[in-house]
């Protein structure tokens, strides 16, 4: 049963996913890990009473904390009144405008929303999110972090996003406690991936999940002449005739930056050329 649906503690469902965190080492280690800091702005998502908006708030970011159950607000904006850091906003997640300059967020998610929120925070190309500290289900974290992913919607976000675990944590951790483990995902920029290689992965990726008992060689094949894609696949360690479908999302991701590279080098000779 997800984790949002019912709680050991509680019979009654719980539809707004609230799963209040008590144990401050669980917070202490977000926000630690998240980096945040004077001059970084932090968005977070599912405030509640602010478990994690007070530690944030001490580092000196500017803290949005977003939250829809007007009980909550009020007692948020009482809490945080006259502390500049913080503004309290009543919204729900999944629609409330997102910054345009460069933002992390700091969450313990409502889990029933994790996936229409990474989608939301992760899908658009020119998304301004640097990096991300979320209390996920662990089943949806090892989800999210399998190096082979099930969908061709998680492998576009690894591939620009590291998503990573920093670890398990109990259901004694929060009030009321659910019934699976949590887990901390760690979602970050891969400040190294071009634009051009971007979208060479994006495309590399579609054909993959499109067809993906394909031979690897030939979905290559399809960017790059023959002998190209088999010394491509070689030299990342892949047997060309693999089905593409078993390839991992990083070395998809390394034979794009191959392939923007070809693409510079071919530019650059046409340059030099018409000179
Ligand atoms: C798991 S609790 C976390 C609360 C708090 N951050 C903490 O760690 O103690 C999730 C919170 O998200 C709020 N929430 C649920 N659905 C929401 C939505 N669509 N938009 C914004 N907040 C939502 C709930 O009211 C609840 O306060």
């Amino acid at each position: 049963m997800p984790r949002h649906a019912r709680t050991h503690s509680h019979s009654r469902p719980n539809h707004a996913g609230i799963h209040l965190l008590r144990d401050p080492a669980v917070s202490a280690r977000m926000v630690r890990s998240s980096g945040a800091g004077p001059g970084d702005l932090v968005v977070e998502l599912g405030a509640g009473l602010g478990a994690l908006t007070v530690p944030l708030a001490a580092t000196g970011a500017r803290v949005i904390a977003v939250e829809r159950d007007p009980r909550f607000v009020a007692k948020l904006q009482r809490r945080f009144d006259g502390v500049g850091e913080v503004r309290v906003v009543e919204a729900d997640a999944r629609t409330v405008m997102l910054p345009r300059r460069p933002y992390a967020v700091v969450a313990n998610i409502p889990y029933a929303i994790s996936t229409a929120l990474l989608r939301r925070l992760l899908d658009p190309e020119t998304t301004s999110i640097s990096r991300a500290d979320l209390l996920v289900e662990w089943g949806f974290a090892k989800r999210m972090t399998d190096p082979n992913p099930r969908d061709l919607e998680v492998a576009w976000w690894q591939a620009r996003f590291e998503l990573s675990i920093a670890g398990r944590v109990r259901p004694g951790s929060f009030r009321p406690a659910p019934s699976v483990d949590s887990a901390h995902l760690v979602v970050r920029r891969r400040t190294s991936v071009t634009r051009a290689q971007t979208r060479l992965a994006r495309r590399l990726l579609q054909d993959a999940y499109r067809s993906p008992r394909r031979p690897a060689r030939e979905v290559l094949g399809a960017h790059v002449p023959k002998k190209r894609a088999h010394r491509l696949l070689t030299s990342t360690g892949i047997d060309p005739p693999a089905a593409a479908g078993t390839i991992p999302v990083t070395t998809w991701l390394t034979l794009a930056g191959e392939l923007s590279a070809d693409a510079a080098g071919a530019g650059r000779t046409a340059r030099a050329r018409g000179a």
